[in-house]
């Protein structure tokens, strides 16, 4: 299997999407285009996963969905990668850990859509990530009220950046966080699966 690192120059600013991507889909296009624009990053790495922890079941083999991310995905400042099965890591704060290490003079934000905000509790050392990389959270169809309400929108509080103040995100100290109601995408792997989307 090719892994591929890519390249950031110090002081760049790089947006971690992190995702199953089984498969890749529009919905995953557009907040990586709203991410960009939203909290002014030089970049966005998506970091195809070799398997969600929290999912039982496994996902399509890593170069289907590679292949298909990378068709999906094409924009000069985005990369589609495999850095977690290069890395050998599948928890993410185990994989920001490395990536900071790996790349000391870039700031890493981390991306994700609501759902996975309401969810985020439920992560290996949320805390530890929460408190090591500025998060930034994009609306998802239905997943508004349950992101606000989550153990990690309460705890961190505080911390929250306002929309309107998205651009400050990227060079706030952990922890710092930013919610961005950005137009919604109803895009997801599931419906896609469910239609048999694989074969399209
Ligand atoms: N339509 C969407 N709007 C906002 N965020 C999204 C959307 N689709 C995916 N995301 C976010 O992208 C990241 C990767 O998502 P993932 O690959 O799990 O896709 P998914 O459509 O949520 O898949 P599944 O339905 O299998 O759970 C997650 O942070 C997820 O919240
Ligand atoms: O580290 C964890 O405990 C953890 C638990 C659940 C999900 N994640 C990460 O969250 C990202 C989104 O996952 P998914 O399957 O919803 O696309 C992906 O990078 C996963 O590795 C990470």
């Amino acid at each position: 299997m090719r892994h591929q690192f890519p390249y950031a120059a110090p002081g760049q600013v790089v947006g971690l999407l992190g995702g199953s991507f089984d498969p890749a889909h529009a919905g995953h296009v557009h907040i990586t285009r709203e991410a960009l624009k939203r909290f002014g990053l030089d970049q966005v790495w998506w970091l195809v996963s070799p398997g969600n922890p929290l999912k039982a079941r496994g996902p399509a083999p890593l170069d289907q969905r590679m292949e298909r991310a990378q068709q999906v995905m094409q924009h000069p400042r985005v990369q589609v990668t495999d850095i977690e099965a290069a890395l050998g890591t599948r928890y993410t704060a185990q994989t920001l850990a490395r990536l900071r290490q790996s790349y000391p003079k870039v700031r890493f934000v981390w991306l994700m859509g609501a759902d996975n905000l309401a969810q985020f509790h439920l992560w290996q050392d949320w805390r530890q990530i929460a408190q090591t990389v500025p998060m930034g959270i994009l609306a998802r169809p239905g997943q508004r009220i349950s992101a606000r309400m989550s153990r990690a929108a309460a705890l961190y509080a505080p911390y929250r950046i306002p929309g309107r103040y998205s651009q400050l995100l990227a060079r706030a100290d952990a922890p710092a966080w930013c919610f961005v109601n950005v137009p919604m995408h109803d895009a997801s792997s599931t419906a896609i699966r469910a239609t048999g989307g694989w074969s399209a």
